[in-house]
């Protein structure tokens, strides 16, 4: 049997590491964007655990958590690039497990659990999985940890101006899992006036104290990717906020 699940990105914007001697409550209380382009999932189970992405085999690190759930051969179409900052390695790790379930090899709890972990484990995410799993637009994950632990929710704000991005180039999730103390101020911030104009601001302020700089007005630059609101023409990827996180086809 082949079945399919859409999973959203999430773009953090701001971020707090919080790490427990257990992955399950390891993660990050933070903000960030759920949107849309969704990947596409289709799986079906396998002698080998692997993943297709954009019709190429990759090296997939994760898999070596999420094979606990049995053995699956997942194709992944995204029209986003992987290793950018879309938090695309917490979509494809809760696509497969989600898809376990749906196969019947594993409770939904157990899934979520391992996707998260499977995350954490290999240094490639501490939030994504639990904002992708509810869905925003902007999620607020005010409890770190893997979905059913870890406390998110959607702040709804009026998606006024265009969302887009620009991925410049690929590097590691560890450039990011760096604690500056300044970020649960650039969330109470945000949460006093919430906004997608203020989500900017505070997340441009973030980055740039991590070191991520860009020159672009109303942008902020997350890893090799900027995020930017208004004005945004072709050469940018248009995001619309995914409202509901996994979608089963
Ligand atoms: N061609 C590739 N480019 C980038 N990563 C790749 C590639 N092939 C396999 N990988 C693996 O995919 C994973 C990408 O995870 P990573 O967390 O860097 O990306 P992301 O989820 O897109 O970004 P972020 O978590 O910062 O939002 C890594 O484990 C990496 O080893
Ligand atoms: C570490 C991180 C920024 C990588 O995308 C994300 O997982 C988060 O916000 O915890």
């Amino acid at each position: 049997m082949d079945v399919e699940v859409l999973v959203p990105l999430n773009i953090s914007g701001v971020w707090y590491p919080v790490y427990t001697n257990n992955p399950l409550t390891t993660g990050s209380i933070g903000i960030g964007l759920v949107v849309e382009p969704r990947i596409m999932v289709r799986g079906k189970r396998s002698n080998k655990a692997e993943v297709e992405f954009n019709g190429k085999i990759i090296e997939f690190p994760n898999l070596a958590i999420l094979k606990r759930l049995g053995e699956l051969k997942i194709s992944v179409q995204s029209q986003v690039p992987l290793g950018f900052g879309y938090g695309l390695s917490g979509s494809i790790s809760l696509a497969y497990s989600y898809l376990a379930y749906e196969l019947g090899l594993t409770s939904l709890k157990e899934a979520l659990y391992t996707a998260h972990e499977s995350e954490v484990v290999n240094k490639n995410g501490l939030g994504d999985v639990i904002a992708e799993y509810i869905g925003g637009g902007i999620v607020y994950r005010k409890v770190p940890g893997a979905p059913g632990i870890g406390k998110a929710e959607k702040i709804n704000v009026s998606w006024s101006e265009q969302v887009c991005s620009k991925p410049e180039m690929a590097l590691p999730t560890t450039v990011l899992l760096k604690k500056n103390e300044n970020a649960l101020t650039y969330i109470e911030e945000f949460l006093k006036n919430p906004d997608l104009t203020k989500f900017f601001e505070v997340s441009r302020k973030f980055t740039e104290e991590l070191g991520f700089v860009s020159n672009i007005p109303n942008s902020f630059r997350k890893k090799g990717l900027i995020i930017k609101h208004g004005d945004c023409n072709k050469e940018w990827i248009q995001h619309t906020p995914a409202t509901n996180g996994v979608l089963i086809h």
